[in-house]
């Protein structure tokens, strides 16, 4: 296998500059879990969160937003409702919709949904390599809505995901990749002490969604996401006693990262 390239630090700062100087409303309907830490991390980086639900709201706000996120990750009837109709209003809107398809392939209720959901023209789709490598078609191969293969061993299947949909996919690990089917970059930032924090991949979803508001260059804004995450994490990591100030310390890194800093890395 070739190994992609890894994402220079200064893509990383423009695409955080643009994403400070936009400010994006981004409309997430997540999961009951991660209310918290999603809405957190979006404000950190610099991004306006919303957690607009009901059904009777979710299109009427899709079509304000900068960008939407969908995450299934404790789905039931009245939500699926609610990001059905935020999906159709988005895309009526142009606004880009990221999906992050929690525990895809493991059930299947989600899973049907996430069929669905594939052919209404994501923008972006995040997900472990399990998950990638169900949503593909490849096997279901996860542990609920953990990974139970590695980063690299998906990175096929999220080509070809990209491919068949026009979605940028990131499949996230030890190494993330992200790709558009054509072109891949790698970002192989992060420590595994993320993988015992609850949200920071479904964190990462929302900032993914943010980065692709307004871009003009949607590989590299969910690329640049992902590096935020990672790059955040080791620093959060380096600051912490384990899981729960972990949780303090990645906001903390969000907050303070900056594209200055990240210019002077690639020096
Ligand atoms: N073994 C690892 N080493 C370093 N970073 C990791 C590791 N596993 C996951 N991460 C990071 O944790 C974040 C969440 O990714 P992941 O665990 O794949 O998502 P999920 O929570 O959806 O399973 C990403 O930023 C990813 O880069
Ligand atoms: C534990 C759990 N159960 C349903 S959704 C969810 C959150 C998963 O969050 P992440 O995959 O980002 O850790």
């Amino acid at each position: 296998m070739s190994h992609p390239p890894t994402l220079p630090f200064v893509v990383i700062a423009d695409e955080l500059e643009r994403l400070r100087a936009e400010h994006p409303l981004v409309h997430v309907l997540t999961n009951e879990v991660v209310q918290e830490i999603t809405a957190n991390a979006l404000l950190a980086v610099g991004a306006a969160p919303a957690m607009i639900v009901a059904e009777e709201e979710a299109a009427e706000f899709a079509a304000l937003a900068g960008a939407l996120l969908i995450n299934i990750g404790t789905l039931y009837p009245a939500r699926w409702a609610a990001m059905q109709q935020a999906v159709t209003a988005a895309n009526a809107a142009g606004v880009p919709w990221t999906l992050d398809p929690v525990a895809v392939g493991v059930l299947g209720y989600r899973t049907a949904a996430c069929r669905e959901l594939l052919t209404q023209h994501p923008a972006a789709i995040r997900g472990n390599a399990s998950e990638i490598l169900a949503l593909a078609g490849w096997g279901a191969s996860g542990r609920g809505v953990d990974s139970t293969a590695g980063s690299a061993s998906a990175l096929a299947a999220a080509e070809q995901l990209a491919r068949t949909t026009g979605a940028v996919v990131a499949v996230t690990g030890e190494i993330d990749y992200i790709t558009d089917g054509e072109t891949t970059w790698a970002t192989p930032w992060g420590h595994p002490l993320m993988t015992r924090v609850v949200g920071t991949g479904c964190a990462l979803s929302a900032l993914v969604a943010a980065f692709t508001a307004h871009t003009g260059n949607r590989l590299n804004a969910v690329a640049a996401a992902c590096a935020v995450a990672g790059i955040c994490g080791e620093r959060a990591q380096s600051a912490c006693d384990g899981p729960g100030s972990f949780r303090f310390s990645f906001l903390d890194a969000l907050y303070v990262l900056s594209p200055k800093q990240l210019r002077e890395l690639s020096l």
